[in-house]
């Protein structure tokens, strides 16, 4: 016997027969011997049509407090009609909204962007197996939470998978499906570019890095609660059934193991290009990556301005990148100059947190300037910081942010 959650998005439950379908792919599923934990969002664009109304009607004077209990309704009419259609196939159900005891979702007061309570809600997600035990299938409201005055919090837009994600977590499901309104993860939107393909798999960092940059298949935050043992897979709604391939998305995200710093053990060299407009010019980052890369130069980082491109790569490798690039700038009319200065020391830190906490930067970069350190060069991503520093001062710098993550 398997746990399997399932997450049906807006739109595959969008009307009463899409409902039914969803019940009876949940129902073929329970019959074949599994539990199953069914997560629904909001029907169709209810979310949005509350928006709407609240905006025609009350406007800014509505509360975010107000807001939130408003917006709750859409996955409280959901999971009351998703339970109903399951009871009436034949097998129980029960729904769970964040006023039932069963309830796992606890948060924080920011009531329209809650914070989860990790620890609050992993303990609180075991009292569902009561329920599973009896041979009942839960539905749970996505999206939502509870504060710590049991007020009503929601998790921000597209939530409900986080909700699916951290019930896999807290009960050691099996499985995570999510099924939406496409065939799995797509080469891009296929909604933007038709001849979109399907991806048969995804690895969880690129799954994260594409939710990141937009694409609303699944919400970015919902990975860090994906288990190394848990199977994730989105699927289509079409097909009206939890085994369809869809895109598996592999591997594990390693959560707090995840969480590094690393001093780059070896020194590292910074090559400067400058000239008059060259961001003007297109194609001038390619040639330059192009001809480090035929000679199997790999580059750290990046960053370009007007002005200047400034190239981070290995020491052993800068007098021969210095050289090949020099050879490009004095056959270039749009580049003038280069230099090559002098050794710098690299350290990366690594999160999954960064995505979601605000003055991580603050935190990194003000205990170097208290320590007189400078900053030769710090570029951030969702996931990562990198930071150049001169190379006497790596080993110091280590030290000092190495606790910043903790
Ligand atoms: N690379 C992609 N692959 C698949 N879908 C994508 C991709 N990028 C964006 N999308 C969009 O994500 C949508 C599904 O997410 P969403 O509308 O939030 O579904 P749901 O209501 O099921 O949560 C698709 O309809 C598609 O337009
Ligand atoms: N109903 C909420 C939460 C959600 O996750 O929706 P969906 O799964 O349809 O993206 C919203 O529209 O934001």
């Amino acid at each position: 016997m398997e746990l399997k959650i399932a997450k049906f998005g807006g739109t595959s439950i969008g009307n009463g027969k899409k409902i039914r379908k969803a019940a009876q792919s949940v129902v073929n599923e329970y019959m074949k011997g599994n539990k199953v934990v069914v997560v629904v969002s909001a029907i169709n664009k209810t979310t949005d049509n509350l928006i709407k109304i609240v905006k025609d009607s009350v406007d800014s004077n509505v509360t975010d407090k107000q807001m939130a209990e408003i917006l709750s309704m859409g996955e409280m009419t959901s999971v009351r009609v998703m339970s109903s259609v399951i009871e009436s196939l034949g097998v129980k159900s029960e729904y769970i909204d964040p006023y039932s005891d069963e309830w796992p979702l606890l948060t924080n007061n920011k009531v329209l962007e809650a914070k989860i309570d990790f620890k609050a809600s992993e303990l609180m997600s075991k009292e569902l197996n009561r329920i599973l035990d009896q041979g009942i299938i839960p539905v749970v409201c996505g999206f939502l939470g509870k504060g710590p005055d049991g007020e009503i919090t929601t998790l921000g837009r597209g939530g409900s998978d986080i909700t699916a994600f951290l019930l896999g977590h807290s009960l050691n499901a099996d499985e995570v499906i999510i099924v939406t309104d496409v065939d799995g993860v797509m080469s891009t939107d296929p909604n933007k570019i038709q001849k979109a393909k399907k991806l048969d798999k995804i690895s969880v960092e690129e799954m994260r890095d594409l939710a990141t940059h937009g694409a609303q298949v699944l919400h970015p935050h919902a990975l860090k609660y994906k288990d190394p043992l848990i199977n994730a897979k989105i699927i289509s709604h079409e097909y009206g059934d939890l085994s369809n391939p869809g895109t598996t998305i592999v591997g594990p995200y390693e959560g707090e193991m995840m969480k590094t710093t690393i001093l780059y053990p070896e020194p590292i060299s910074v090559v400067a290009i400058v000239g008059d407009g060259m961001l003007k010019k297109p194609g001038l980052l390619s040639k330059i990556t192009t001809i480090l890369a035929k000679n199997d130069i790999n580059i750290f980082g990046i960053s370009a301005g007007q002005n200047s491109v400034t190239i981070f790569i290995n020491k052993k490798n800068s007098d021969e990148a210095y050289h090949l690039l020099h050879d490009m700038v004095i056959d270039s009319e749009e580049l003038s100059s280069l230099s090559l200065g002098k050794e710098i020391a690299m350290l990366t830190l690594v999160s999954p947190d960064f995505i979601e906490t605000p003055g991580i930067i603050s935190d990194i970069t003000v205990p170097l300037r208290e320590n007189n350190i400078n900053i030769v060069e710090i570029s951030s991503s969702q996931t990562a910081v990198v930071i150049f520093v001169e190379l006497a001062d790596g080993e110091k710098a280590f030290e000092l942010v190495k606790d910043v993550l903790e």
